[in-house]
């Protein structure tokens, strides 16, 4: 089978290799559709992430969906030809975190598309049939690829507590603060203001349902969104990243508000008053992928309360994944997808 593997910064190369035989417990998935997400290219551009470093080549790709083509022999419940969405962290299942339902918190996971752990970019991958979900009939294999970034929004969702008639602010209208946005909007919120630098975001925010868009490079946005919200956001979603965004976030919630931090910058340090956090009973909270959402996101985009389809800018064949990660690092992008099989 055809695979792509990232060999070095920069360098990803369509390879030959064996096609991998479904253990006793796991399904063999090929693959039709994987999205690409801002890790995969940071990876592809540096060829490690932290302290972590690509040393053996490297399939990335964890946005994954497709068709079931062979059952390993203990599973049930499938059969060839289904279509599924395909969950890329499988956690240990017998730590204190997988024990209680914290399975993303689980030290021993192995994630897609990160070193140890093959990802998706590839025409057939064998995975645990317990973390592969089935999608409907109504439900595209390209949608369901997105099933993993909308798990990331619900996450953050959840960990905001965002409820019926809360305001909520999203920082950064990537495709997770997007993303994120409409799971607020699905879990009740019923104003919705959005911030980023990019004039293009800022429109695909606005079309994607939020009330406010708001320009972060003009003045201060925090009083723009305090204007809007009637003093300041319920709920705060951070899903940059960036330094001063994380200021933003923090600087804009409301009194017994909380803030959601979901933006990855692993130098991103930033002064905090605890005095303003006390007295205005500020919760701040981290949000780290995803534990049991693939069930609510194959529902919401059952139910079309989420038009995941309105993020896709390009689809390229997996012959082309070297230019697909090009394109999708252009800031105006918000999701590039690459099509396995589709020749
Ligand atoms: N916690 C998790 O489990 C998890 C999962 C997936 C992604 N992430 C992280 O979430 C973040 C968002 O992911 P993404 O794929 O949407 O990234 P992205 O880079 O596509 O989007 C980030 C957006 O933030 C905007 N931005 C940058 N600086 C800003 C500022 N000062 N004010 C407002 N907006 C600003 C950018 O213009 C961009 O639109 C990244 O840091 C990513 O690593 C975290
Ligand atoms: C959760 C996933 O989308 C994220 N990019 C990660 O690697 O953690």
């Amino acid at each position: 089978m055809r695979a792509a593997e990232l060999v070095d910064a920069g360098d990803v190369r369509l390879r030959d290799v064996d096609r991998p035989e479904p253990a006793s417990d796991e399904v063999l998935v090929e693959i039709t559709d994987v999205g690409i997400c801002g890790s995969d290219l940071h990876w592809y551009e540096h060829g490690r992430m932290g302290d972590r470093i690509v040393e053996e080549p490297l399939v990335l790709g964890h946005e994954s969906a497709g068709r079931i083509a062979e059952v390993g022999s203990d599973v049930e419940g499938f059969s060839s030809g289904d279509r599924v969405a395909v969950e890329p962290g499988v956690p240990c299942r017998r730590c204190e975190y997988c024990r209680t339902g914290r399975y993303n918190l689980c030290p021993d996971v192995s994630f897609m598309a990160t070193p140890g752990t093959d990802g998706a970019f590839r025409e057939y991958v064998a995975w645990p049939a317990d973390f592969v979900h089935p999608l409907p009939d109504s439900v595209s294999t390209r949608d369901g690829a997105l099933c993993e970034p909308i798990s990331v929004g619900l996450q953050a969702v959840d960990r905001g507590e965002v409820d019926v008639g809360d305001s909520v602010l999203v920082v950064g209208a990537g495709p997770i603060g997007t993303l994120a946005m409409a799971c607020a909007r699905a879990a009740g919120a019923s104003e919705i203001a959005v911030t980023d630098i990019v004039d293009s975001k800022l429109e695909r925010a606005r079309s994607f349902g939020a009330d406010h868009a708001i320009d972060g490079r003009a003045g201060d946005v925090a009083e723009r969104v305090r204007d809007h919200l009637d003093g300041g956001a319920d709920v705060v979603i951070e899903a940059s990243g960036a330094r001063p965004a994380v200021e933003t976030a923090l600087d804009s919630v409301a009194r017994d508000g909380i803030v959601v931090l979901v933006g990855l910058a692993p130098d991103a340090e930033v002064p905090v008053s605890t005095y303003d956090l006390v007295r205005g009973q500020i919760d701040v909270r981290g949000s780290y992928r995803f534990a049991n959402q693939y069930d609510d996101a194959i529902a919401l985009l059952e139910d079309g309360r989420i038009d995941v389809g309105a993020l896709v800018d390009f689809a390229d064949p997996l012959s082309e994944i070297g230019e697909a990660l090009e394109r999708a690092s252009d800031p105006a992008i918000l999701k590039g997808m690459v099509s396995v099989g589709e020749e």
